[in-house]
């Protein structure tokens, strides 16, 4: 329970330390910047006082009575702001508390099933989804059935629920209605921890916390063998560029280390997720700011990998690389269509593509198809 507790709010923690920083670098900048108008306040003060002095309206004696409780004012003034931070510090963390505390645990972490652990493949059977009661259906009816091994690439216009797919195959939301399956058990009979422990995501909002590069790749271990880092690292394409860094994997990240591209970002966070060797693979927009080359060699050592991998992207070279090709459309009317065309990609005829069309909406797709020269 203890270990579930702790990684249910890793991601709370990394961006609380990360606050933490922020907050102390903008203390420390506040700091100076109030010491340094209460000196130019203070000149301002005399020098006005002296003004007044030297024409007569205001004596010797009222100058230094006037001096010693302009620097009292000043000094509440200071006290006064600090004491406004500190209260503003003190909402944000009993907000934090409040997270902890308050948040129900999560529900289906504990396996009803306790066989073997399935095989890698993914089924969404009748899978409807919405936020809210008021707000749309994202998915109604979805059927989905990704095989074992097999690289699906989900694209669509923004907005059209990629993500929230990706949520739903996570188990960071439930479906409220049908059921998502992995190797035939319903993942929330299978527990969600025994799930998680299975699958890897790159999500578009993840982050790099403050620590070493090292600490970043194996955040789901305490006991990692270097080896096993660098090996998840160089799977992402970044080991030479952390090899080639003075302190190497020990180098610091995040607000106070060293600073790194987006594309360095993504793909530390790449390794972290490879560090897992998960049997299934989700990359949300994992790649989105790699340049082609790299991302080619990613998408290379990733498909030798013989894991069952689920890709949303918008590039043509990430999406062309994989097995089969979902759409999802936005509808008309704010309201959004389920999936809906599917490509096949057999490779074992380069430079063809056979496309197979769904047939309405919902429903499983049935086959009308195409050959096309791509
Ligand atoms: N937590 C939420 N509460 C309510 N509505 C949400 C929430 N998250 C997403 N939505 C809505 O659900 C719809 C689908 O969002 P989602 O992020 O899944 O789209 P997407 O296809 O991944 O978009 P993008 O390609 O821009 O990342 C959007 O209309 C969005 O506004």
């Amino acid at each position: 329970m203890e270990e579930d507790r702790t990684a249910r709010y890793a991601n709370l923690i990394v961006e609380t330390t990360n606050q933490d920083i922020r907050a102390q670098q903008l203390s420390t900048l506040f700091g100076s910047a109030q010491k340094l108008l209460g000196g130019v306040g203070h000149i301002v003060i005399i020098w006005l006082a002296a003004l007044m002095v030297m024409k007569n309206q205001f004596t010797i004696g009222m100058l230094v009575a006037y001096a010693t409780f302009a620097s009292q004012f000043l000094s509440r003034g200071d006290g006064l702001v600090n004491a406004w931070i500190d209260l503003k510090m003190l909402r944000l963390y009993g907000e934090r508390l409040a997270d902890i505390a308050l948040t129900p645990p999560e529900a289906h972490i504990l396996p009803v099933y306790e066989g073997p652990d399935p095989e890698p493949n993914l089924e969404l059977r009748q899978v409807s989804f919405r936020y809210t009661t008021e707000d749309p259906w994202i998915l109604k009816g979805c059927q989905l059935t990704v095989k074992t091994g097999q690289s699906v690439a989900i694209i669509g216009p923004s907005g059209c629920g990629k993500t929230t797919l990706v949520k739903l195959l996570l188990g960071l939301i439930a479906p409220e209605e049908g059921e998502i399956r992995m190797g035939g058990i319903d993942i929330h009979k299978l527990g969600l921890r025994r799930y998680r422990a299975m699958v890897a995501a790159v999500m578009q909002s993840d982050q790099l916390f403050a620590g070493s590069i090292a600490d970043n790749i194996a955040l789901a271990s305490h006991e990692a063998h270097p080896s096993e880092i660098e090996q998840a690292a160089r799977m992402a394409g970044i080991h030479e560029q952390i090899a080639a860094m003075p302190m190497g994997y020990r180098t610091l990240v995040g607000d106070m280390g060293s600073a790194l591209s987006g594309g360095e970002k993504q793909r530390i966070i790449l390794a972290r997720a490879l560090f897992k060797k998960p049997r299934v693979l989700i990359l949300d927009e994992a790649t989105s700011h790699l340049d082609v080359v790299r991302e080619r060699y990613i998408n290379d050592t990733v498909s030798h990998l013989s894991i069952t991998r689920i890709v949303i992207a918008h590039r043509p070279e990430t999406i062309l690389q994989c097995q089969l090709i979902i759409e999802r459309f936005a509808l008309a009317h704010g309201s959004l269509a389920y999936p809906k065309v599917v490509f096949f990609l057999p490779r074992t005829v380069p430079g063809f593509v056979f496309v197979l069309v769904g047939s309405g909406v919902g429903q499983r797709f049935s086959v009308s198809g195409t050959w096309l020269f791509f």
